[in-house]
């Protein structure tokens, strides 16, 4: 099929490009036929007895309703289709849930997504007057609610909110309300977690991108983070009043660089200072925004003449596109018809919630243009909560996955995805997956089996709240008093099931940090457990020698809000030491070891023999131990002892005392004194083979790998590459633009400390870069060198001390 369209695609943009704008004919079905994550199974399984399948379900087979929808989602999660979860949803329910929209709004640093937030706020009537990131008001926008964010201009934390979008259907001429509830995410790589949970969590996206940077390499990372959570998204390219704005060059690198189609469904009336509105291409209507912040949209059939001919071109590129991906479409254009409005439309949701497409508004949020449609886009085009397969773990029938059912009458699940300090306790957000969350109501929490009580539910206006006495399933809310991880699942206490999280990226640098003034060692505590709880990606331990707290996190920037956060909310001045690689060490040799502690030189001594070998696992992950004891040389008890020993040393490794990855154990041979034998004796035996061993096994440091992306006026382009191989980066490519010039390149960690001033002092401050760990591979042989040495000088050092 997909070459045949390739065939006679000329032919048919020709045909489509003189096509007469259909004329809008009354909406038949807006229904997808596939989604996301859509089952394939058919609703026939229904037909074979449900207890052959699942035991746990027997009896349930003559119930109806509910039950027989929960009883078929719980065969598995391919067992049933959205649809048919939909198809027998209660009408009440179903015209509750297909009117909510659960998206979040992840791009680039500084392209846009608070400003267009902003008047996403204004439009729904949420705020009743527009503040600007860094704005003369100094205000700041209203989902930058620390102090910290509206100095910097940037987002640090997510922030979820809720808005009603009232809409007219422009084909249907059906009215409705619908509840968007929304999170605006951080753009910086070192807040990226935010980023994770919230697209863990959402059932759509608005990729935001600006119309001169294009796809940048934070965008790259947000279109790998939303493929991981399939996410449907839509984009918008936003600043086209800025000078160079060229949106169509954007989508092109989109369609180049990211692993999604897309194409445009506007194209804007003037761009620069000449931006007046935009075209819809779907319906042809231009769009004017006008009164008070563009908050009247007018509409027209009028399309400009300087623009008309770009709107037919880019229509049947658009329709181009979508056969690529849609059979409706594809068939449609091989008889050499245009397809209609309504055809288009759902084929464009269609191909969205599939994944397989995103359509791209355009607008500029900061001259008030373009934000209505795009919302409208929301509707049109991203899932409802019901639309989306939402799956679970069954713990009683070995972690099988199985789907969740958006009914209210369900029983209820939902995840702790974000856990918050406030002024009144924790702040829990939750989002329901299935049941009904009600004030004054119990749940259980998963993991530790509690259960808890909901004292007070509210939905979350960035950091305002409103009350609420029930949630219903679908929908994000979150719950003061509750104490748990973020993470958790709850539910009725009824049910098996949990559900998965996100993915936590481990964290690469780390520093010794500590209070200033010993009275302010209280406060430190406090914030120091608060930030771990909220943050995932930011850790504290504690080095057993030196007796330092040390904190690990995402990257400079990631630590020093932390520091900054900690004087501003918990008056802690804070002496941090030099930012620290997070290395790794590990073996590339397989050899045995045989060693035997023994201390027996009258009274109670000690005696331990461990024997066997330690292996690379063959991949950097978790280290393993293995008891290959046969015949009892060593006792049972004192095999628990072996491995406590091998896991010490695997925290703080022979090399450089960082952690060991990818190192297996196994303990095949030993011996016991009856007497001088102890947990102690075998732990430390095993320490201490573990060291020798480790060295005989070609040992080596693993350092963090960063992909790093330097960006410059293109002038700065020698200075960069230079900047860049003096850290041994690995170039793999560049880009010059009209003015400016991208490199991307892969970098040991320990190269990029201090490189936002090595960079602005190369660049007179006009160089900017994003950095995100990648893979942890082998140090240079002679920085290998100097690190153990350095480590050796330093504990030698210590020893004299002591
Ligand atoms: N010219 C122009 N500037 C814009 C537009 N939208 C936003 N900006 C400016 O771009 C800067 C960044 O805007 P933000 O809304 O903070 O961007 P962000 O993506 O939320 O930023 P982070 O969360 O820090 O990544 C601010 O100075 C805005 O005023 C636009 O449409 N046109």
């Amino acid at each position: 099929m997909k070459a045949r369209v390739h065939l006679l695609r000329r032919h048919c943009r020709q045909f489509s490009a003189l096509a007469p704008v259909p004329r809008p004919t009354p909406l038949r079905s807006l229904a997808p036929r596939a989604t996301t994550t859509a089952a394939s199974r058919p609703q026939s399984a229904l037909r074979y007895p449900l207890s052959q399948r699942c035991p746990v379900f027997e009896g349930i087979r003559n119930q109806s309703g509910v039950a027989a929808v929960l009883a078929e989602a719980a065969q598995g999660a391919d067992s049933i289709t959205n649809e048919s979860i939909i198809s027998r949803m209660d009408p009440k329910e179903l015209g509750r849930i297909k009117n909510i929209r659960n998206i979040g709004i992840a791009a680039h640093i500084d392209s846009g997504k608070t400003t267009a937030t902003e008047r996403v706020l204004f439009y729904t009537g949420r705020i009743h007057s527009i503040h600007e990131v860094r704005g003369k008001d100094s205000v700041g926008a209203k989902m930058d609610s620390m102090d910290l964010e509206r100095e910097k201009g940037i987002t640090i934390k997510s922030a979820a909110t809720f808005c009603n979008w009232d809409r007219k259907d422009p084909l249907t001429g059906e009215e409705n309300k619908y509840h968007i509830n929304l999170i605006d995410t951080p753009g910086h790589i070192d807040f990226t977690v935010e980023v994770e949970r919230a697209l863990r969590v959402l059932d759509g996206a608005v990729m935001i991108l600006c119309a001169v940077g294009g796809v940048q390499s934070q965008t790259i990372t947000v279109d790998r983070q939303m493929r991981r959570y399939n996410v449907p998204r839509i984009s918008f390219i936003n600043k086209l009043d800025r000078m160079g704005a060229n949106p169509f060059k954007v989508i092109e690198l989109m369609n180049q660089k990211l692993k999604i189609p897309a194409a445009a469904v506007q194209v804007p009336i003037g761009t620069e200072e000449h931006l007046k509105g935009i075209v819809d291409i779907v319906r042809m209507k231009a769009i004017y925004f006008e009164g008070l912040r563009g908050i009247q949209v007018k509409e027209t059939d009028e399309i400009p003449e300087s623009v008309r001919e770009l709107a037919n071109e880019k229509r049947s590129v658009l329709i181009a596109a979508l056969a690529d991906v849609d059979d409706e479409i594809a068939e449609i254009w091989l008889e050499e018809q245009t397809p209609t409005v309504e055809q288009l439309r759902a084929a464009i949701r269609r191909a969205t919630l599939a994944l397989k497409f995103t359509p791209v508004f355009m607008g500029s949020a900061l001259a008030d243009k373009g934000v209505q449609p795009m919302l409208d886009g929301v509707i049109d085009y991203l899932p409802n909560p019901a639309e989306i397969k939402n799956t679970a773990l069954d713990r009683k029938r070995d972690e099988m996955s199985v789907a969740l059912v958006p009914y209210n009458s369900a029983p209820f699940i939902g995840l702790a995805f974000k856990l918050e300090e406030s002024n009144f306790g924790q702040l829990t957000y939750i989002r329901v997956y299935q049941g009904m969350l009600k004030r004054t109501g119990f749940m259980y929490n998963v993991r530790t089996g509690k259960k808890v009580k909901v004292p007070r539910l509210v939905r979350m206006h960035s950091n305002e709240m409103e009350d609420v006495d029930n949630i219903g399933a679908g929908e994000i809310c979150a719950v003061f008093g509750v104490e748990c991880a973020s993470g958790d699942t709850f539910t009725d206490g009824q049910q098996s099931y949990t559900l998965q999280s996100m993915h936590v990226p481990e964290p690469v640098i780390s520093l010794a940090i500590k209070p200033k003034s010993n009275n302010q060692s209280a406060n430190f505590a406090k914030a120091m457990a608060r930030f771990q709880r909220e943050d995932p990606t930011f850790r504290v331990s504690q080095d057993s020698e030196t007796q330092e707290t040390i904190i690990s996190g995402m990257g400079e920037l990631h630590i020093e809000i932390y520091v900054e956060r900690m004087r501003r909310e918990y008056n802690v001045d804070c002496i941090t030491g030099q930012p620290k690689v997070a290395y790794r060490e590990t073996v590339t040799e397989t050899v045995t070891f045989d060693h035997t502690l023994k201390k027996q030189t009258g009274g109670a001594g000690d005696f331990a023999r461990v024997a066997g070998l330690i292996e690379p696992t063959g991949e950097l992950g978790d280290n393993e131990f293995v008891n290959g004891i046969i015949g009892g040389s060593i006792d049972e008890k004192y095999i628990f002892a072996c491995e406590k020993g091998f896991r010490a040393s695997c925290d703080k490794g022979p090399l450089l005392g960082h952690r060991v990855l990818g190192v297996r154990m196994t303990v095949n041979d030993g011996a016991t004194h009856v007497v001088d034998s102890s947990e102690m004796a075998f732990k430390t035996a095993t320490q201490q083979a573990m060291r020798k061993a480790f060295k005989d096994a070609r040992a080596i440091v693993l350092e963090p790998i960063m992909r790093v992306a330097v960006t410059s006026p293109a002038e700065f382009q020698g200075a960069i590459v230079g900047l860049m191989n003096k850290r041994n980066a690995i170039i793999e490519d560049t880009e010059v633009g009209v003015d400016d010039f991208t490199l991307y390149g892969e970098v040991g960690l320990h190269g990029m400390f201090g490189f936002s001033s090595v960079l602005r002092a190369a660049t007179q401050g006009k160089g900017e870069f994003t950095m995100e760990f990648l893979k942890y591979s082998p140090a240079l042989p002679q920085h290998q060198k100097e690190l153990i040495e350095k480590h050796e000088k330093e504990m030698k050092e210590k020893e004299k001390e002591k």
